[in-house]
């Protein structure tokens, strides 16, 4: 049976300081370097084992990758990294602390931002240094199709041209794929597999480092899909992902 299991990157230091990051190039910490070791070992232990892997342009998913493939001994499969993986942009509050926002601008406010299908938080100004424009890494990417900010739509919108020309396909030939990303990127890519509704992707939260592992049939079509853990564990993970978006 073909499948693919999603992992967002471990810890990020931003996240620890409950940091609004989108494209922001920040190191895991050392949780998160444990998360990630921990991911390799469950996907060893479940018998994974991986054909190819994809990842962001962006440390914290590159790194967890890393730390996976060593604890699997697989340090030598194929690995494509690739823009369109990078978290959802989130415009001009990269770096803002979200319960801070949610104090002062409200939690429903924060919760759009965070979670909803198609409003994106304030553009970064052209001149603002942390404008993608600036970045060597992307300068072989139409200045165009870099965002100054983007909903989930937008997200799943330059995530799905690489998903079809590249991910999918390879599931063909491939047995199992693995794709190391993000909270938001991944809930795109979720929301495309499981067909959920612009109403309720607003209700996915995604854990650090938990191996989701999707299934599919013959025909490429999902047949499963599930978190590898314990459950009652990850729902309370989940919880606490929600709740960075609360006033302290
Ligand atoms: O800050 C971010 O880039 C994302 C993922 O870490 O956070 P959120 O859960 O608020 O979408």
């Amino acid at each position: 049976m073909k499948k693919i299991v999603l992992l967002r990157h471990g810890e990020s230091a931003w996240n620890k300081e409950n940091r609004f990051t989108g494209w922001t190039d920040v190191d895991l910490t050392e949780k998160g370097v444990a998360e990630a070791e921990k991911a390799g070992e469950t996907l060893k232990e479940y018998g994974f084992n991986f054909d190819k892997a994809y990842t962001s342009y962006l440390k914290r998913a590159v790194k967890t990758l890393n730390c996976v493939l060593d604890k699997m001994n697989l340090d030598w499969i194929p690995v494509e990294k690739n823009w369109r993986l990078n978290e959802k942009h989130y415009g001009d509050l990269q770096g803002l602390n979200k319960a801070e926002t949610a104090g002062k601008y409200g939690e429903e406010q924060v919760l759009i931002w965070r979670r909803s299908y198609d409003i994106a938080p304030n553009p970064l100004s052209e001149k603002d240094l942390r404008n993608p424009h600036f970045d060597y890494r992307y300068h072989e990417v139409p200045d165009a199709e870099l965002p100054r900010t983007e909903s989930l739509k937008d997200t799943i919108e330059r995530i799905m041209p690489y998903w079809e020309s590249d991910i999918f396909p390879s599931l063909k030939t491939a047995h199992t794929l693995l794709v190391v990303a993000h909270g938001n990127s991944l809930r795109g890519i979720i929301k495309h597999l499981k067909n959920i509704s612009d109403e309720d992707i607003v209700k996915l939260n995604l854990p650090t480092a938990v191996p989701y592992v999707f299934e599919f049939d013959e025909n490429l079509n999902v047949s499963n899909d599930y978190f590898l853990g314990n459950p009652e564990e990850i729902k309370k993970l989940m919880e606490a992902v929600a709740n960075q978006g609360k006033k302290k």
